[in-house]
């Protein structure tokens, strides 16, 4: 068996009319410039690349301007001669290179060869160490939202995304979607999955929220899952999903990647990467209603989002607009939230480190829920004979968020729960009562700075596997349906007659499930560990030491 460190091939090539050593191994494409003295010299920039083979996108060969290009079967037509009387050819390597803020870029290299089979034998190394990476997506499905954010998806697409999949040979099928639900309904019914590696969503959180449930939807019913009761243990997608960030706020993406910028999701869906993602189920009265990964948010955030749906045509700056308002509006809702604490598992929501790439708590967790799995959904069971552990909040209350992920976005590059995990099974349940406009305001800028939010009285969080609120004047299902008939349109559609500070405050707000509104306000949500994958790898941590070897670094 070869070891990965094994030397594929090693030649002097040029590279800008300069001589390199040049080496292949199973993981490294490495380029030395040759110097003319070997003398050690602390201040001469560094002269040697190392690009990861599996941070390859592809190669071609260069056609040389005076004629000579490859015909057909692979063999050289012409060759342009050197001075010297030798003939050169030349193949580019293109490959990720990142900048600032967890930006990725395509960076290239040519290399120029002694001889035309030379050339032809790096190429043919480095392709066949790019077939190799199992993990890389041949056929891709694409959707597009073209009515998402600024409605700049077709756009940002065309012109950034779809020339990088086919300079890395990425076939693709796209769906520009022609209204809502269409990419959910195609893929429950009309797709043919089993065709594509993966699924591509150009759009926000909402367009985002439509793939994973055509995707779960159905896995569950392809593995006789029924969704409606809360306690199956749902089966996990085996299609990956890449985003291109092309919506409002596009959080799932921030924090899943570390930036919104299509070029970098399209590198990381290029390079076959996996992340993967909890999803919450939310049913109500043993009806399954939605999944949420991201936020799953009653009261401001909920009410922001009804508000601003009527903003569309603002685009982003709607959800300013409508967080001002909600702001000064200031309404609590009352009622009862019960919670399963998350025991056994790594980590808290007051923790200083955050989720990063190779998270050690997500492969915790991810493992021990994944080998206790039976036991755990067991005891979760809220009426089993643990039903103690349950623990239950009653009150008043201005916001009740509970955030699967961090919920980072340029908004607030911490988040809404800054040491929340991508893939650990737990939720952050955020309780924040009611207070003062001005402490709540105070909450609110902490998402800001560098000020914890959760260190204030009227704020607790807790990390939880379910939980469940009940508002404190239940809602009939005749309600809901008058609610949803008459009411579609107001801002509060509630029915408030029994409510005795009815004209002042709701009695209920919406639940705002990562960007779309959920008019239930009965809600019970369980944590389903790693029910997706992403073609991210988390956020990375910037390198502690600096390659010094690497000019690009300095
Ligand atoms: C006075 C300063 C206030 C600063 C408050 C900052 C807090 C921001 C936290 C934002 C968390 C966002 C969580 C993500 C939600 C998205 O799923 C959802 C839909 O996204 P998209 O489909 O891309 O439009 N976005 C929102 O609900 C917007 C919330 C904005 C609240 C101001
Ligand atoms: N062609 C379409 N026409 C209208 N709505 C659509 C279309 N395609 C998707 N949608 C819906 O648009 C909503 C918002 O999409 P999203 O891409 O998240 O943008 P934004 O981030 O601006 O909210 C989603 O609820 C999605 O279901
Ligand atoms: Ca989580």
């Amino acid at each position: 068996m070869e070891r990965p460190g094994r030397l594929l091939l090693l030649s002097e090539l040029r590279v800008r009319n300069a001589a390199y050593d040049v080496s292949l191994n199973r993981s490294l494409l490495t380029w030395k410039k040759r110097v003319s003295s070997p003398v050690y010299h602390p201040f001469r920039p560094s002269l040697s690349h190392n690009v990861p083979v599996s941070e390859i996108i592809s190669v071609r060969e260069e056609e040389e301007e005076n004629g000579s290009r490859q015909k057909e079967d692979g063999s050289w037509k012409k060759m342009k001669e050197q001075e010297g009387g030798d003939c050169r050819q030349s193949f580019t390597v293109m490959y990720v290179e990142r900048g600032r803020q967890h930006r990725w870029r395509c960076a290239e290299v040519t290399f120029t060869c002694s001889d035309g089979a030379l050339c032809q034998r790096w190429v043919s190394s480095i392709r066949e160490q790019l077939a190799s990476i199992g993990s890389r997506p041949k056929h891709l499905l694409v959707y597009i939202n073209p009515f998402g954010g600024k409605r700049q998806g077709k756009r940002v697409y065309e012109q950034k995304v779809a020339p990088l999949f086919a300079q890395a040979g990425v076939s693709t099928h796209v769906i520009v979607t022609e209204y809502a639900n269409h990419a959910r309904d195609h893929l429950r019914t009309g797709a043919e999955l089993k065709k594509y590696d993966g699924v591509v969503c150009v759009g926000g959180d909402g367009m985002f929220s439509e793939i994973i449930h055509g995707l779960i939807w159905r896995t569950q019913v392809d593995g006789g899952v029924d969704l409606n009761c809360p306690d199956e243990t749902l089966s996990p997608c085996s299609l990956r999903i890449g985003i291109i960030p092309a919506g409002s706020t596009d959080c799932i993406c921030f924090a899943t990647v570390g930036t919104n910028d299509p070029v970098t999701s399209a590198l990381h869906i290029i390079v076959g990467d996996s992340q993967p993602m909890d999803v919450c189920s939310v049913h109500h009265n043993n009806a399954f209603l939605r999944f949420s990964v991201s936020l799953l948010g009653y009261g401001f955030y909920g009410d922001v989002l009804t508000d601003s749906e009527r903003k569309r045509w603002m685009g982003p700056a709607r959800y300013d607009l409508s967080g001002l308002k909600m702001f000064l509006t200031h309404h609590y809702y009352e009622g009862t939230v019960s919670y399963l604490p998350a025991r056994g598992t790594m980590g808290t929501p007051r923790d200083a480190s955050t989720c990063r790439s190779g998270c050690a708590v997500c492969q915790h967790n991810g493992q021990l829920l994944s080998e206790k799995g039976e036991k755990y959904e067991l005891s979760d069971a809220p009426d089993c004979e643990s039903e103690g552990e349950w623990r239950t909040v009653r009150g008043k209350f201005l916001a009740i968020n509970a955030a699967s992920m961090s919920c980072a976005c340029p908004r607030s590059p911490k988040g809404l729960s800054p040491a929340a995990h991508l893939a650990d099974g737990t939720t952050d349940l955020i309780l924040v009562r009611k207070c003062s406009r001005f402490d709540f305001l105070r909450h609110l800028l902490r998402h800001t700075s560098k000020d914890d939010q959760f260190d204030l009285t009227f704020v607790e969080v807790h990390r939880v596997r379910r939980f469940r609120f009940t508002p404190r004047y239940c809602q009939s299902d005749s309600d809901l349906e008058l609610d949803l008939q008459e009411n579609k349109h107001q801002i509060f559609s509630q029915i408030c007659r029994d409510h005795p500070a009815c004209g002042c405050t709701p009695a209920y707000s919406s639940w705002n499930c990562d960007g779309e509104i959920l008019t239930h306000a009965a809600i019970d949500v369980r944590a389903h560990c790693q029910l997706i994958k992403l073609f991210a790898r988390g956020i990375e941590e910037p390198p502690v030491f600096e390659d010094l070897t690497n000019p690009c670094a300095i």
